[in-house]
C-alpha cells in the first residue's frame, strides 16, 4: 500500500461572500485517525469535499505524497476518487438492491459510467465483498435488501463498500450524526479497527466533541472556515472549546453531546 501524507497548503474555498474554508494548512501523516469538529457551518464538510475534489478550491493546493491532487484530471482524478473513499451521514446505499451488490458497487469506483451499468463482477470480487462485510459483522445480511436494515447496519455496509475500493484514505462526513448511541459506537469502533488493522488514514467530521476525544489521535477544530485548534484530545482544554464553539454554540453543543455520548468498546478493538 502507498503510505503517503496528505498535505493541504493555504487551502481556501469561497462561495460568493462566504469563505467556507479559509487558508487551511495541514499535514496528515499516513495512518492517523483525525477528527474534525466545529459548529454547523464551520466548513467541515467543505474541507472533506475539497480533499476528494467534490468541491474545487478557490486557492491553495492539496498533495498526497508527490501527487498534486488539485491538478488531477480525467483518469487520474477518477483514480484519486477511488483512493479516497467517502462515507456520508445518509449512507447512500441503493435500498432496493441487496447488501452484497451494494458493496460490489464500491468496485466500480473510478470506472466509467458504461462499465458501471453492466454490473458484472468476478468471483474474486464477490469474495472480497463478503470478506469486507465479514469485517463489519454484516456477512450474514449479504442477501438482504439494503433498505430493510437499520441505520447503523446500513452505515457498516457503506463502510464495507468503501473498503472494497481498496482506498488509501477514508473520509467520513458525520457518519454517526443520524444514529443512536449503540449504532454510533459500532460504526466508530469499525472505523477505529480498520484504521488500526490496515493503517488507513481516517479523516472524520464529528459534531460531538466527546466522540472526537474518545476516538481520534488528533483533533482539528474549525471556526468560520479556519483551523482554530490542531492537537490531541488532552490539549483540547475547556478554554479552547469555548473559543471553538462560542457562548451560544456551547449551549447547542452541550445538548448534542449529552444526546449522543459514546465511547470505544475496548474489547472489540485489538491493541
Ligand atoms: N455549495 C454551496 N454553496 C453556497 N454556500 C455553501 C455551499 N457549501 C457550503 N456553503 C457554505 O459554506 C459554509 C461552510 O459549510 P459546510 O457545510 O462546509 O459546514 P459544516 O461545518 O460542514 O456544517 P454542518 O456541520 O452543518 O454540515 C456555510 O456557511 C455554508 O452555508
Amino acid at each position: 500500500m502507498e503510505h503517503a501524507s496528505l498535505s493541504l497548503t493555504r487551502l481556501t474555498r469561497r462561495f460568493g461572500q462566504t469563505t467556507a474554508v479559509r487558508d487551511v494548512t495541514l499535514s496528515i501523516p499516513p495512518g492517523q485517525f483525525v477528527g474534525v469538529i466545529g459548529r454547523s457551518g464551520a466548513g467541515k464538510s467543505t474541507l472533506l469535499r475539497l480533499v476528494n475534489r467534490l468541491v474545487e478550491p478557490s486557492d491553495g493546493s492539496i498533495f498526497f505524497g508527490d501527487r498534486e491532487i488539485t491538478r488531477l484530471k480525467g483518469r487520474a482524478l477518477r483514480d484519486w476518487r477511488r483512493d479516497c473513499a467517502m462515507i456520508f451521514q445518509q449512507f447512500n446505499l441503493v435500498e432496493r438492491l441487496d447488501v452484497l451488490t451494494n458493496v460490489l458497487v464500491g468496485r466500480l469506483a473510478g470506472h466509467g459510467f458504461v462499465s458501471s451499468m453492466t454490473m458484472r463482477f468476478t468471483d474474486e470480487e464477490r469474495a472480497l465483498a463478503i470478506e469486507a462485510l465479514d469485517r463489519l459483522d454484516m456477512a450474514p445480511k449479504a442477501l438482504q435488501r439494503a433498505g430493510t436494515l437499520s441505520g447503523g447496519q446500513q452505515q457498516r455496509v457503506a463502510i464495507a463498500r468503501a473498503l472494497v475500493q481498496n482506498p488509501r484514505i477514508m473520509l467520513a462526513d458525520e457518519p454517526i450524526a443520524s444514529l443512536d448511541p449503540g449504532n454510533a459506537t459500532r460504526v466508530m469502533d469499525a472505523l477505529a479497527r480498520i484504521n488500526r488493522e490496515d493503517g488507513l488514514t481516517v479523516l472524520v467530521n464529528l459534531h460531538t466533541l466527546d466522540t472526537a476525544r474518545a476516538y481520534c489521535d488528533r483533533i482539528i477544530a474549525m471556526r468560520e472556515g479556519a483551523v482554530m485548534f490542531d492537537g490531541s484530545a488532552t490539549q483540547l482544554t475547556d478554554d479552547v472549546v469555548a473559543d471553538i464553539y462560542g457562548a451560544e454554540g456551547l449551549a447547542e453543543f452541550d445538548a448534542a453531546v449529552t444526546s449522543t455520548s459514546i465511547r470505544p468498546q475496548a474489547e472489540k478493538i485489538p491493541a
